[in-house]
């Protein structure tokens, strides 16, 4: 364990406060999250809160996942806690660490029930009610040729809500509203703002008393802990202020690091949190150490961003840095993509047969798009690799999402049966649409005539076909066989999925079934390969129910429960699966520059181009730089006339270089420069590097050299 430096020790004993804030500003690899995680071990062992008295918050999956990575090795490793392995875990299990929209998705869910977060694919499903030709105002949004898409389907929509175009008022877009109005369709920003409206009406209902994560935040939690302040946006700033009343604040970020500006400014933010309290209770430290890039790569990605360093105007203590380590990062430019990627697998396998491994190595890309190359290259040459996604894999796999839809759809269901009031009818219409428009043979002119008829007979689509006879649907006797096995299906699965007694895993096995039997096509898994991922992400899926089952607050049931928690709850269980991962043979790591955010890596390649203007694009490029420990390539593709940084071979570098990298990294270091050839010759034969001309040549002079 390393010693904490003056600033970490001045954040980490700062007295705890109610009402007050502390803002930790703090530059890449300052410590920022190492002190975060201590300040939090040091409240609880002063006896200011209790565990389940904090609330951690930030805007990222990555961001909680790190945390929540981290928390337990935190408490594990301090040499004044005597407490057991089991109790350690009790006391960080209690720690609520969520993303904000987590954070609003479980308040919501909890007031009213079960909501649906519109994204991509909810898009998508509703495209499919857009009748041909449908003409609405100066738009078309329909016709056989139509190119719309998702997102354009949202922009219309949202203009269509607050008046902004000249769509008329027509009785499409009013039925399409009450869908998205009565089966609680909400966009991100909706779910923010119903979570704060909830926080108002409840705070004005005295006395507070009932369980529930409502009340948890408005009388339980006594600090909130925000990591990476950096990335709030305005539309958060009521929701935050609502959280955040009466407690201490606390907000950890760094202004160089913010890459979500788009979103809004951040700026306004904390300005409106700074001037919410007295300006005597607000109070700026700054961790101004540089514990993780070399000096060498920390002055290049402030110089080639201009980016000011941190200064520390409280602290006259020395400033940490590591010594410089005698290599200064490269640019490399190569015009052809191929050769790039080409190139980057010759400078692994020279890499590794130095003294890196290859989970020492990061590509960080601008784009998934270039990170699917990257990675699909990789395969070719059998280099081990991860993606770094932002969200766990199993999440984002559409046959996954396929099956959380059915499972919100049986659970819709179940409640529409049970209770007929107004305020449960159609709350299933959303989920129809989405269910029905993935099913085989249910083309859009199904879901569409089924839409049109509801909304004439006023009543849910799912009323309509589980209530009417089927001799009054408006379609076509093959159409109506196949709506009526999915109604059949569906009405035993409202039941059955419902079930108390239902183990996670058989909740998982009848959902695949009802998906099978309704129509549902898990065709395109059909290669082995796929089949295996399918089938590990549905694992997942499993474990992640467990999950739930297990934290669940009693009334609730466990669909309700997994579905209102699943994200948060999948970091959990994603975060085991890295552990598992990182136990295995090295692999290098393939992430965009975004996802890679709060990382650190030994060994970076950057991609794309690095000389941007733009002040957003400095940011997200000062990230990139600012994740590499020891050596960063810069690969500055769009720069083709740029000068390049003459290319040392890494095993030209030396023994001082690969003393100084193995001691940063804490390993043990044996200098033995053949075995590195020998190496290397080696991995040319297994990845088929010397089909390679330009592999050839840098070879060749690499041996001359040696
Ligand atoms: N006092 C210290 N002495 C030595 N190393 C430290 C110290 N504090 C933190 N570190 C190390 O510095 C590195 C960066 O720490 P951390 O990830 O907490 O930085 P960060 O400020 O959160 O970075 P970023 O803002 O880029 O996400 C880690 O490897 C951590 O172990």
């Amino acid at each position: 364990m390393f010693e904490l430096s003056s600033s970490q020790c001045a954040v980490i004993q700062h007295p705890y406060s109610p009402g007050s804030t502390l803002k930790v500003v703090a530059g890449p690899g300052s410590g920022k999250t190492h002190t975060l995680l201590l300040q939090i071990r040091q409240l609880i062992a002063k006896g200011s809160v209790q565990p389940d008295e904090i609330l951690v918050l930030s805007l990222t999956n990555k961001a909680v996942d790190n945390i929540i990575d981290k928390l337990l090795d935190a408490f594990q490793n301090d040499p004044h806690d005597t407490k057991n392995e089991v109790q350690i875990n009790e006391v960080v299990s209690k720690i609520a660490v969520f993303t904000i929209h987590g954070l609003a998705s479980r308040i919501v869910t909890e007031n009213e029930g079960i909501v649906n977060i519109i994204e991509e694919d909810g898009w998508r499903g509703l495209l499919k009610l857009i009748p041909p030709d449908l003409h609405l105002g100066q738009c078309q949004l329909g016709g056989k040729n139509s190119i719309l898409r998702p997102r354009e389907l949202e922009r219309i929509v949202r203009d269509y809500q607050t008046r902004r175009t000249a769509i008329n008022k027509t009785s499409f877009m009013e039925s399409l509203m009450a869908i998205l109005r009565d089966s609680k369709v909400v966009t991100n920003d909706d779910l923010i703002l119903s979570a704060t409206n909830y926080l108002h009406v409840k705070s004005e209902q005295d006395p507070v008393s009932n369980e529930g994560i409502t009340n948890d935040v408005l009388s339980k939690y006594k600090v909130v802990i925000i990591d990476e302040f950096q990335d709030l946006y305005p539309s958060l700033t009521p929701l935050i202020q609502k959280v955040a009343q009466n407690k201490e604040l606390i907000l950890f970020g760094d202004p160089n690091q913010s890459i979500y500006g788009f979103l809004g400014n951040n700026k306004l933010v904390m300005k409106s949190l700074e001037s919410a309290r007295p300006s005597s209770s607000f109070e700026t430290l700054s961790l101004p150490d540089s514990y993780r890039c070399t000096p060498e790569i920390k002055s290049l990605a402030e110089t080639m961003t201009g980016t000011r360093t941190l200064a520390n105007p409280k602290s006259t203590s020395f400033m940490h840095s590591k010594p410089p380590c005698g290599i200064a990062p490269f640019f490399v430019n190569i015009s052809d993509p191929v050769e790039e990627l080409e190139w980057i697998v010759d400078q692994i396998a020279q890499l590794v047969c130095c003294s890196a491994k290859l989970s020492d190595i990061a590509i960080l890309t601008r784009t998934n798009v270039q990170a699917k190359s990257v990675s699909e290259f990789l395969r070719s040459y059998g280099i081990p690799f991860e993606v770094l996604n932002s969200q766990p894999a199993w999440i984002e796999d559409k046959h996954i999402k396929f099956l959380i839809d059915l499972l919100r759809f049986c659970t819709l269901i179940s409640d529409e049966t049970n209770d007929q009031s107004p305020l449960t009818q159609h709350r299933t219409d959303f989920s129809s649409v989405i269910v029905l428009s993935s099913l085989r043979g249910i083309g859009s002119q199904t879901v569409q005539t089924l839409f049109n008829q509801s909304s004439r007979m006023k009543c849910s689509i799912w009323n309509l076909i589980s209530n009417t006879p089927e001799s009054e649907w408006r379609l076509t006797p093959s159409q109506r066989k196949k709506i009526k096995c999915v109604v059949k299906t569906m009405q035993f699965a409202a039941h059955s999925t419902q079930s108390a007694t239902m183990t996670p895993l058989e909740l998982v096995s009848e959902l695949i079934g009802i998906a099978q039997e309704i129509g549902y096509s898990f065709e395109d898994s059909k290669q082995r390969e796929q089949k295996v991922q399918l089938r590990e992400r549905i694992i997942q899926m499993v474990k992640v129910i467990k999950l739930c089952e297990n934290s669940k607050p009693e009334g609730t049931s466990l669909p309700k429960w997994f579905l209102a928690t699943y994200f948060d709850q999948g970091i959990i269980c994603h975060r085991q699966d890295k552990e598992a991962k990182n136990k295995q043979a090295g692999i290098v790591k393939i992430s965009t520059i975004h996802s890679s955010k709060g990382l650190e890596f030994p060994i970076v390649f950057l991609m794309g181009e690095a000389n941007s203007k733009l002040p957003l694009e400095k940011k997200v490029i000062y990230v990139g730089m600012t994740r590499a420990r020891n050596l960063l390539y810069i690969n500055n593709l769009r720069q083709a006339n740029q000068k390049s940084v003459s290319l040392i071979s890494p095993l030209e570098f030396g023994e001082p270089f690969w003393r100084y990298y193995n001691h940063d990294l804490d390993r043990h270091w044996k200098a033995d420069k053949n075995q590195g050839l020998t190496k290397y010759n080696l991995l040319r034969k297994t990845y088929g590097l010397s089909t390679l001309q330009r592999t050839f040549s840098t070879l060749r002079s690499c041996i001359r050299k040696f």
